[in-house]
């Protein structure tokens, strides 16, 4: 077993050459995930989150400082992006396909990350047979086969109804214990109950202004834990501190 941290950044800054000119979106980023921990980030939009994820996926690259991340990421979007030509199960094994993985094999392990989301009876529906929070699913259990040891997940519940986020965010929170997580998303109380640490970031340029422990009992449920107090008191820390540093107030 290796001690050493999952993703480390070191003086980490990002400018972008826009149409518009020159906007920097990260100021000297210092980050270390250890693995196992989940962590999220919030901070108003346009401070720099999606930079932060994308720069540790690997699509971008910093203007200044060093990005290493230890091992394969797997990256859940904000909107689902299946396949449409293949059924569900042949989007959940596409991966695996994609690196020779025998077929059986394949099928065994979508089949098992298929029934971890909740999805197993849908194998060989077509995506657009499924509803979005179905469709968001896939794409978590597409992602999770791949079995990679650091999943970064940008909003992925944005655009899910209120239920269904609850639903996915307690399916989260198992499907995460043995996994490096980082999350990003706008509901504070969100980042609070799902992580192990949360993260406030300050727009323009994108700083961490706020690095948070959370400590919650693995073993309660998300609804005991949502009016637990301590979850209500750190998520009224962190929104202050989202909102100490949020130009434009929003009602
Ligand atoms: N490809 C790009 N070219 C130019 N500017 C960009 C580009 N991508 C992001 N930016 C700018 O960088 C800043 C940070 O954007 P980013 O998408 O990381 O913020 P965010 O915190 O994820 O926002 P939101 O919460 O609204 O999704 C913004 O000012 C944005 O306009």
């Amino acid at each position: 077993m290796s001690s050493d941290p999952r993703i480390r950044l070191s003086g980490v800054e990002h400018t972008f050459e826009g149409r518009s000119g020159r906007v920097q979106a990260l100021d000297r980023i210092d980050l270390t995930i250890e693995p196992g921990e989940f962590v999220s980030v919030v901070g108003a939009s346009g401070c720099g989150k999606t930079t932060l994820l994308r720069l540790i996926a690997g699509f971008v690259h910093a203007s200044t400082g060093t990005v290493e991340v230890d091992g394969e990421c797997g990256v859940v979007f904000q909107r689902p992006s299946l396949y449409p030509w293949l059924s569900v199960a042949g989007n959940v094994e596409f991966g695996l396909k994609m690196r020779r993985v025998p077929r059986k094999e394949r099928r065994e392990t979508a089949r098992r990350y298929l029934d971890l989301v909740g999805l197993g009876e849908f194998a060989d529906a077509a995506p657009y047979e499924l509803s979005g929070g179905m469709q968001q699913r896939c794409q978590i259990a597409r992602v999770l086969a791949t079995e990679p040891p650091t999943v970064l997940m940008d909003e992925p519940f944005g655009a899910l109804d209120a239920l269904t986020r609850e639903n996915l965010q307690a399916e989260l929170r198992r499907i995460a214990k043995e996994r490096t997580v980082l999350f990003v998303t706008h509901s504070v109380e969100e980042a609070v109950l799902l992580s192990t640490r949360v993260l406030v970031m300050s727009p323009r340029p994108g700083k961490i202004v706020l690095d948070l422990p959370i400590e919650t009992d693995p073993a309660q449920d998300l609804d005991t834990l949502r009016t637990s107090p301590a979850v209500l008191a750190a998520t009224e820390k962190v929104r202050d501190h989202v909102q100490r540093r949020t130009p434009l107030r929003q009602a």
